[in-house]
């Protein structure tokens, strides 16, 4: 084999991992199996949405994420593990695949450190079986990619994890590895906005207008007859447009719109990618420190400073927006409770987001080594937020009520390292793209004192978020 002096150069510098792959090698054939290697590398920083807008094709698995304050970001490109489910148990499915997984990962360099352990990238749905068939996602994804760029405070790092058997060529591999760092430090980044006006799209709610008054008028004789006290009530907008959307401009745009947000995008390989701008987290755990969010409650944001702050005032007043809000405070400190965590509620706050705010209460806990990220992504999902209260009656009253699948809306999406941490969004304010083709999904809390019209306002608000980022 030639060895090019570039190569050359690269594995001088890294004999640590040569004798790295070389003992993986040695194992495989002594003990006849195949093995994962995660290697972590440090690179120049780099922005990972211009590394995913160049190396991610739509036919791959892939996924990105980044959270609002834009201080981390990571692009999963292609899958070398992945695993789709269906059914109750898909939460668990997932746990074990991980563990499976584990067991078969080497990692360079074995240093434990957040940077350097192997991430898994999951979605999932919101009911557990699907009613649509061709729906394009299945209830449970979850994959470990073949390439991995992340952006944390200013570093970055490539994770490449790659099969290692007693064949592997390790000059190959590790010449693999430095063909991308130079395709990744060579991209140059372009922050490109380019927002163009919806109204050129075809666009069709897929729920109309009185029909949907109809279901939310239903929903209050359902709350008023004690039956539920709360129901999340959703629409869709089909958009049509002259090209295949741009998965990755929308992303920028998306970003760029929304710096407030957490930013995703996940894909199926089979061409069609579910994105979005949420601003509702799930969990988030650093170093066994979890935080999730109460967020429901909303208001439109103001065209003025004095206009913003009265539509803030009368938010924070109402007392119909605080009783849906504090539904939602219950359940998650109770859910938490029956996990055997002790939450801490924090101070209420405002979410303002571009032209919507929303009541906004963090709740905290530490969590146990034992509980695994996904057991707590189980007992949370659907919080009230998204389905309502009790949560399994209102998912009943849900698909009664909407006339299109879920699919990954208001679902949690996210991923977790082998050290315990995780970040998993609530799939809300999203698109699924499939081509020229786009589904917008947006919902709306329907509480006892629920005004039809207003509900249907919040949505239209909703769906214009997105809207407008799409290209
Ligand atoms: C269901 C959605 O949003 C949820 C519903 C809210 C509400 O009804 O006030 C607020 C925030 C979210 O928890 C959505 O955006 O689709």
């Amino acid at each position: 084999m030639t060895v090019s002096p570039c190569t050359a150069d690269f594995l001088i510098c890294n004999k640590e991992l040569y004798n790295f792959l070389l003992a993986a090698q040695q194992y495989c054939l002594e003990n006849n199996c195949q093995r994962i290697a995660n290697i972590s590398l440090a690179i120049d920083p780099v922005d990972p949405l211009t590394i995913f807008a160049n190396l991610a094709s739509v036919n791959q698995i892939n996924f990105y994420w980044q959270n609002p304050s834009q201080k981390e970001a990571i692009a999963a490109i292609d899958s070398i593990e992945k695993l789709e489910f269906t059914g109750e148990e898909r939460f668990k499915e997932s746990e074990e695949f991980i563990n499976q997984c584990r067991k078969k990962i080497l990692c360079f360099p074995r240093d434990n450190s957040s940077q350097s352990s192997p991430v898994f990238f999951c979605s999932f749905g919101f009911f557990d079986r699907n009613i649509n068939q061709n729906y394009p996602f299945a209830e449970a994804n979850i994959f470990l990619p073949r390439w991995q760029i992340s952006y944390n405070h200013g570093k970055c790092t490539l994770i490449a994890n790659i099969i290692i058997n007693a064949r592997a060529d390790i000059h190959k591999i590790i010449q693999k590895i430095w063909v991308k760092i130079q395709e990744i430090t060579n991209l140059k980044y372009s922050g490109e906005i380019n927002i163009l006006d919806s109204n050129k799209y075809i666009k069709k709610a897929v729920t109309s207008p009185s029909k949907f008054k109809l279901s939310v008028l239903s929903a209050l004789n359902t709350i008023n007859s004690n039956y539920l006290n709360k129901i999340v009530l959703a629409n869709a907008l089909d958009v049509i447009s002259n090209n295949n959307f741009d998965l990755f401009q929308s992303l920028k745009n998306l970003r760029y719109l929304h710096p407030n947000c957490y930013i995703f995008s996940t894909s199926n390989g089979r061409g069609q990618n579910f994105i979005g701008a949420s601003p509702e987290r799930l969990i988030s755990i650093r170093k066994q420190q979890l935080i999730t969010d109460a967020l429901a409650g909303s208001a439109p944001r103001g065209q003025t400073p004095a206009e913003d702050a009265a539509s803030a005032d009368r938010l924070i007043s109402s007392q119909k927006e605080r009783h849906e809000h504090s539904l939602v405070i219950d359940f998650i400190t109770q859910s938490l409770s029956e996990l055997g965590l002790s939450p801490e509620i924090l101070k209420p706050r405002l979410r303002r987001l571009s032209n919507i705010q929303h009541l906004w209460t963090p709740i905290q806990a530490t969590i146990p080594q034992n509980v695994h990220p996904l057991q707590i992504v189980a007992q949370l999902h659907p919080t009230p937020a998204v389905a309502g209260t009790a949560p399994d009656l209102a998912c009943k009253e849900i698909r009664r009520y909407e006339n299109f699948e879920r699919g990954l809306y208001a679902a949690p999406l996210g991923w977790i390292d082998l050290l315990g941490n995780s970040d998993f969004v609530v799939g809300i304010r999203s698109a699924l793209i499939d081509g020229e083709r786009a589904r917008l999904y947006a919902g709306a809390g329907i509480v006892s004192g629920s005004d039809p019209d207003k509900e249907i306002a919040e949505i239209q608000l909703k769906l214009q978020a997105l809207l407008k980022a799409l290209v």
